[in-house]
């Protein structure tokens, strides 16, 4: 009995959302220009032309990117793969993580409309550190929040980071009854940084797709509509699984001189494109939500145009159902497990910019990192308050 009193009656729902970058915008058309001059490898005018034909593939406009022209002049090592550089790099993002992970949670907590000492769990994801005590830590402080929250801190997740940090905020919130997590994932690609290299293709991908970026997600169950809570998308299941004989198309580690491995980036498209559907099917095949791929509404984690591109062949999706996922890949790049987070906050712009008529209610955000992992996480769209789901409206009639 007092098991059943501790869980929440309702299930786990987004309350809030909020992102952050840092104030450096590099267009991509502009980058190549710069990412050679910044390496002194003008010399390498074949590999330029090479890396400006990747840029215009991965579907990139523009990024966000810590790392300046002055910063890398102050860092001559990171240009020499051989130099030991990953101190500087870790001193680089203990500072500058946590304050773009604070931008994105004040957001967050201000748009939840509670004081941020409600915050009970607190649950954070990165890759870009390898501190402790971690960004979680610095976050107590940064945010006032209770010395008591409970902390969950996800290391070196790659790109399923978002969605992971979502899962567990979701088991926290059901199983706690009046638990206000706090989902937040930063990442700065300043530890991937690298030289241009005749043969090293991984570093062309890295340089060319990769962003900075914060975001972060107030999530509880059973929403306190007199505070003011209003969720934005019920978080109805969630699941991770493994592809067979994928472990290595995404593998990467901590090296002397930041972020060494490999990503398989033609195997990585065909291995999401043949795997997909029959993840979306168990995540879909339970709940008894026999909708048609095309009546959802998508957040799939832009890895890049390619996979973005199969995802619509394999399912058949018409042009607009990607859009979320298509424009903040444009205008943000792949900022590892930060970029489900701002689908999401670009999905529940359209959403309310284009009103309840019409717009999906069921949903599904799925995101792919190392191994190859893929997170499948089913979503429900919560009605603007006064307004009710078709669902609803026939409960109500009935
Ligand atoms: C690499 C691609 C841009 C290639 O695109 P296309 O196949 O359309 O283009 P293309 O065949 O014309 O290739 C463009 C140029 O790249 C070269 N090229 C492509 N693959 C290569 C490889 N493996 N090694 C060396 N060169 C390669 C081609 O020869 C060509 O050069 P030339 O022009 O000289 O002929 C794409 O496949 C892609 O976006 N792949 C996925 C990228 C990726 O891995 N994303 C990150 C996911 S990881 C993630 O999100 C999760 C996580 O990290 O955890």
């Amino acid at each position: 009995m007092w098991r059943r009193q501790q869980r929440a009656d309702g299930p786990a729902a987004v309350l809030a959302i909020g992102t952050a970058t840092p104030a450096n915008c590099v267009p991509q058309d502009e980058f190549p220009d710069f990412y050679f001059r910044a390496t002194k490898s003008e010399h390498l005018v074949g590999l330029k032309e090479k890396f400006k034909r990747v840029c215009q593939k991965l579907g990139v406009q523009k990024r966000y990117l810590h790392h300046t022209e002055e910063l890398l002049d102050a860092h001559p090592e990171f240009l020499d793969n051989a130099s030991p550089s990953l101190d500087a790099r870790l001193g680089i993002v203990k500072a500058a993580v946590p304050e773009l992970a604070a931008e994105a949670s004040r957001k967050a907590i201000a748009e939840w409309g509670r004081p941020a000492a409600d915050i009970t769990h607190l649950v954070v994801t990165t890759n870009s550190g390898a501190h402790i005590p971690g960004v979680d830590f610095q976050l107590v402080q940064l945010l006032g929040l209770r010395p008591t929250v409970r902390r969950t801190m996800l290391y070196l997740n790659g790109c399923f980071a978002g969605a992971a940090a979502l899962r567990v905020a979701k088991d926290l919130a059901e199983n706690n009854r009046g638990a206000r997590v706090l989902v937040v994932c930063a990442e700065l690609t300043v530890l991937l940084f690298a030289r241009p290299e005749e043969g090293c293709f991984q570093t062309l991908i890295n340089q060319g797709l990769f962003g900075d970026g914060a975001g972060a997600v107030v999530v509880g169950a059973d929403p306190v509509t007199t505070c003011g809570e209003r969720p934005l998308f019920e978080v109805v299941s969630a699941a991770q699984t493994i592809i067979p004989e994928s472990e290595d198309a995404i593998a990467m580690h901590l090296t002397k001189g930041g972020y060494g491995g490999n990503i398989s980036a033609r195997q990585v498209p065909v291995l999401i494109g043949d795997n997909i559907e029959r993840c979306l099917l168990d995540a879909f095949e339970p709940l008894g939500v026999g909708a048609e791929w095309n009546d959802l509404f998508w957040n799939v984690h832009p890895g890049s145009s390619a996979i973005l591109d199969q995802v619509d062949a394999v399912l058949q999706l018409k042009p607009e159902k990607l859009a979320a996922s298509r424009r903040v890949l444009s205008e943000y790049g792949n900022m590892f497990g930060v970029t489900v987070i701002f689908v999401l906050d670009e999905l529940r712009r359209r959403m309310e910019k284009r009103g309840e008529e019409g717009a999906p209610e069921w949903g599904v955000m799925v995101a792919f990192g190392p191994g190859l992992t893929v997170e499948t996480m089913v979503l429900r769209r919560c009605p603007a308050q006064g307004t009710s789901t078709p669902d609803e409206e026939k409960l109500t009639a009935a």
